[in-house]
């Protein structure tokens, strides 16, 4: 067996912070770099022109829309740096509060001695948007503190009502970054987000898909050092993740290097499952594979991957041999593998036998599911690749929100030491040090029967490689949105299969 490498992932991976501590986090800059919090506004507000100026040009016109805290209080600034960039640019404030914070007040006064402000005060101050100028939303911000109700509410209707692009500076007004809204809740959708130096958690719930849109960080350059010293239990898993693993293979090294994996799986009629695990498994640089599948797979697999070897079951049409695990630095379990009593009694029995961690994926899920005492048995560190409808088998329970979702999946990494990767858009990867790790690649096109099967392969074959469980999961679910967005950059979304996942798989 390979020894397994260190944890590289610490140092690769953007915090994703609650709002209290993005509150603390720009009063830590204000007061260590130290900047005035106005300056800090017009950082914000000039990241935010050079995203949108790269994007739209003066030709189109613009309506901002604020607010009176210092959301509202960028927006004031983002409408006087695009006048000044000759942008037509018209600027309503929504008056909610008799008086707007401090910064909002000073960029007021900056706009006033350049433009007219529109004020709102009732329904009739509403502009009719007619011909669709861009929306810019900077009516509330991350200080959301209360849903939106009354005349904010209105022109959030108003807004959405209008069939026009809206960016949404920060994060969408109404919506609450770290909670849930209720379903009633007045809040816009946006068809972009842009937000300042880190996202929000509300970005990768599903429920939240219509009111983010989608988005983009900008750095406003807020403390390195706070980011460094606050814990958090939220991560984003950008490209940055890819460095520490792409090294060149050392001259002098041959297929023992590169470990031994082996893929169990595959039953009649789904032997096509662990077919597709096994080109990947080779594809992510394992040196050697062998596959374990029902007599029925034998010429298949031989045929489809002559570089793996086969250990075909004394059984025609499924699972039950109890392999040899000496051999193998990894084992994936899963793919097409049926349900069957005899399945289970040898998945049972396999998992007493082992001494490090495993993949499990498909049908060993279901099976765990079934009988959760075996959750018990498996080594610490297991990777358990579910999407939503086996996470919830695995749970024994629904949940009300996507939030109490994370609960749920954190809770359960945590009391089993597994590692739990959620699939789907921004695949949320449960470890069980409690953190949770939100991945950046991949495209509705990966949807699509098979590309599950890709996944557990991938983790597989790094695993096989001596990297670190954490790593590989993290890693291998990078890399495999990656190969699904590259494959959905030739074939188009729908046009995507699994296959085209494995071929655009590149190191
Ligand atoms: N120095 C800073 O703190 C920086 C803040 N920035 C901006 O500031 C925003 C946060 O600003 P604030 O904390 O002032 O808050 P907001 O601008 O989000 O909200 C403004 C105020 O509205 C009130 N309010 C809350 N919910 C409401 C509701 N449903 N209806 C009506 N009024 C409501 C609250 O009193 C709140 O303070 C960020 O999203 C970001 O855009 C940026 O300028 C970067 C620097
Ligand atoms: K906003």
């Amino acid at each position: 067996m390979l020894t397994f490498g260190h944890n590289m992932l610490k140092s690769f991976r953007m915090n994703v912070f609650s709002v209290s501590q993005i509150r603390d986090w720009d009063a830590f800059t204000i007061a260590h770099e130290p900047i005035h919090s106005i300056d800090l506004m017009e950082r914000a507000s000039s990241a935010f022109v050079r995203w949108f100026c790269a994007r739209f040009d003066d030709r189109c016109p613009v309506i901002v829309f604020c607010g009176m805290g210092n959301n509202g209080g960028d927006g004031l600034a983002i409408s006087r740096m695009l006048l000044q960039k000759c942008y037509n640019v018209r600027t309503c404030v929504v008056k909610h509060s008799p008086k707007g914070s401090a910064d909002f007040s000073r960029n007021l006064e900056r706009l006033e001695s350049l433009t007219a402000i529109e004020w709102i005060e009732t329904a009739a101050d509403i502009p009719t948007l007619l011909s669709p100028p861009i929306v810019i939303d900077a009516l509330l911000g991350s200080g959301l503190s209360r849903p939106a109700e009354g005349l904010m509410a209105e022109v959030i209707q108003r807004i959405n009502d209008a069939q026009t692009p809206v960016i949404s500076v920060d994060i969408a007004a109404g919506l609450f970054a770290d909670m849930p809204n209720a379903p009633s809740d007045s809040i816009i959708k946006p068809t972009h987000t842009v937000a300042f130096q880190c996202p929000k958690l509300a970005f990768f719930q599903p429920q939240c898909a219509e009111f983010v849109g989608e988005w983009d960080i900008v750095s406003i350059g807020l403390s390195e050092k706070y980011e460094l010293q606050t814990p958090t239990s939220y991560f984003y898993t950008d490209a940055a993740i890819i460095e520490p693993f792409t090294k060149a293979r050392k001259k002098y090294s041959h297929k023992g290097s590169f470990g031994h994996a082996l893929l169990i799986g595959g039953s009649y009629g789904k032997i096509g499952s662990i077919v597709l695990s096994a080109k990947a498994c080779l594809r992510s640089g394992a040196g050697l594979l062998t596959v374990q599948a029902p007599q029925c797979g034998y010429d298949i697999i031989q045929t489809s991957i002559p570089e793996a070897m086969v250990l075909p079951d004394w059984h025609w049409r499924i699972n039950t041999a109890v392999p040899n695990i000496e051999p193998y630095s990894a084992i994936g379990i899963g793919p097409g593998m049926g349900q069957d009593p005899q399945t289970l009694l040898m998945l049972r029995e396999l998992l007493t036998l082992l001494t490090s961690p495993i993949v499990l994926d498909a049908d060993a899920l279901n099976l765990l599911s079934k009988h959760p005492d075996m959750l018990t048995i498996l080594p610490k560190n297991s990777i358990l690749t579910p999407h939503p409808k086996e996470l919830q088998r695995l749970l024994g329970q629904s949940w009300k929100d996507d939030y109490e979702k994370l609960t749920l999946l954190r809770d359960f990494s945590q009391k089993y030491q597994l590692i739990v990767c959620l699939k789907g858009a921004h695949t949320a990867v449960a470890l069980p040090d409690g953190s949770i790790h939100f991945n950046s690649t991949g495209n509705p096109g990966m949807a699509t029967g098979g590309s599950g099967d890709v996944l557990t392969g991938i983790i597989t074959g790094l695993l096989a490689q001596g990297m670190h469980p954490t790593d590989a999961a993290v890693f291998g679910v990078f890399q495999h949105g990656k190969a699904g967005d590259r494959a959905a950059q030739k074939c188009t979304q729908p046009a995507l299969i699994a296959s085209d996942i494995i071929n655009e798989m590149r190191w």
